[in-house]
């Protein structure tokens, strides 16, 4: 039987996200800070030699074509000129449209695993670049070092947050991204933060008045997990989540909180628990 490889593929928290502008192609001009967490997706791939990609999870609404990780694979096929294919399978448990970058996730691990089993030695800078064609989020995971970013989210500069265990909820409504970055009533103009670190105190999200306001959901997660920390949003939503010192004390909270609604508990990490696997792959 061909030789299986699972690689896993974390989830990120935006840590603070502000918006400075909107673009003349639409998209929004961001300065964000990303963490992973040690909690995500895993995926299963073997080389084939016919050239053939198949995804063989089937995602609820999401074609097997428009699929992050088969478009991902196909476009480092036709890039790089290889000859193989490869067989793909994922256990999902991230959720879809909750701000904690799954889909992205998932093509950054792809674009990682098809070079290492494909034999490509493409360098770091050539996959984050391609990753940018599939998703503002896809850098950072290639990367795999927590980042302050700009741009669209493509700049990066690694940084040392503390990593504390998060209590991450997750409401019951999937927020497009797109839908949010168009709404009228989006704050747009928050000013450039030019000091590195960036200070304490700015770790305010600015989509969320407007999430809050359109999704009742995230409201009532956020009302409740702020009873025991500062709640805050990730993305665009839909999660919410809240950092604590210790992971008894996570668990404490989660275990409450979680009677009414879904969430867990995970580690935050500036170095992507994909990264840590790869490496001990060499
Ligand atoms: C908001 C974040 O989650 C922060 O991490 C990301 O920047 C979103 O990244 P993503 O899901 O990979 O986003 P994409 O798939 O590239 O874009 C989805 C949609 O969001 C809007 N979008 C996204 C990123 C950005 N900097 N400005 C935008 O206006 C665009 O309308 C775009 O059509
Ligand atoms: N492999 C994939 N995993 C998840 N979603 C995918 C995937 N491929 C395509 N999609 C589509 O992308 C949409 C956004 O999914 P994703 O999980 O990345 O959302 P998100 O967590 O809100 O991301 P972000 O934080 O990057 O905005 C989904 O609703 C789905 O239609």
């Amino acid at each position: 039987m061909t030789e299986r490889l699972t690689l896993p593929s974390p989830a990120k928290l935006n840590l603070m996200l502000h918006i400075l502008g909107r673009r003349e192609d639409g998209y929004h001009e961001l300065q964000t800070l990303f963490q992973f967490l040690d909690y995500g997706d895993e995926l299963t791939f073997a080389v084939r030699d016919d050239g053939v990609i198949q995804l063989h999870t089937e995602f609820e609404g999401v074609p097997h074509d428009s699929n992050l990780i088969v478009k991902a694979a196909k476009k480092l096929q036709q890039q790089s000129g290889t000859s193989l294919g490869i067989d793909i399978w994922i256990n999902k448990i991230l959720p879809m449209g909750g701000g904690i970058g799954g889909g992205s996730s998932n093509a950054a691990t792809t674009l990682l695993g098809l070079n290492h089993l494909w034999q490509l030695g493409w360098d770091h800078d050539r996959l984050a670049a391609l990753g940018l064609t599939l998703g503002a989020d896809v850098p950072v995971f290639v990367r795999g070092h927590a980042a302050f970013a700009e741009g669209v989210g493509e700049k990066l500069t690694p940084v040392e947050p503390e990593e504390p265990w998060y209590v991450v909820l997750v409401p019951q409504v999937s927020v497009s991204t797109a839908e949010i970055f168009s709404d009228p009533l989006l704050t747009r103009n928050s000013s450039p933060i030019k000091v590195r670190p960036v200070p304490k105190g700015n770790s305010r999200n600015d989509c969320l008045p407007v999430v809050a306001r359109r999704y009742p959901e995230v409201r009532n997660a956020l009302n409740l997990l702020g009873k025991f920390t500062e709640a805050k949003l990730t993305g665009t939503g839909s999660c919410v989540f809240g950092g604590f010192p210790s992971k008894a004390e996570a668990d404490k909270v989660s275990a409450l909180l979680t009677e009414t609604l879904t969430g867990f508990v995970a580690k935050g990490s500036n170095v992507s628990m994909l990264h840590r696997k790869l490496q001990s792959l060499l």
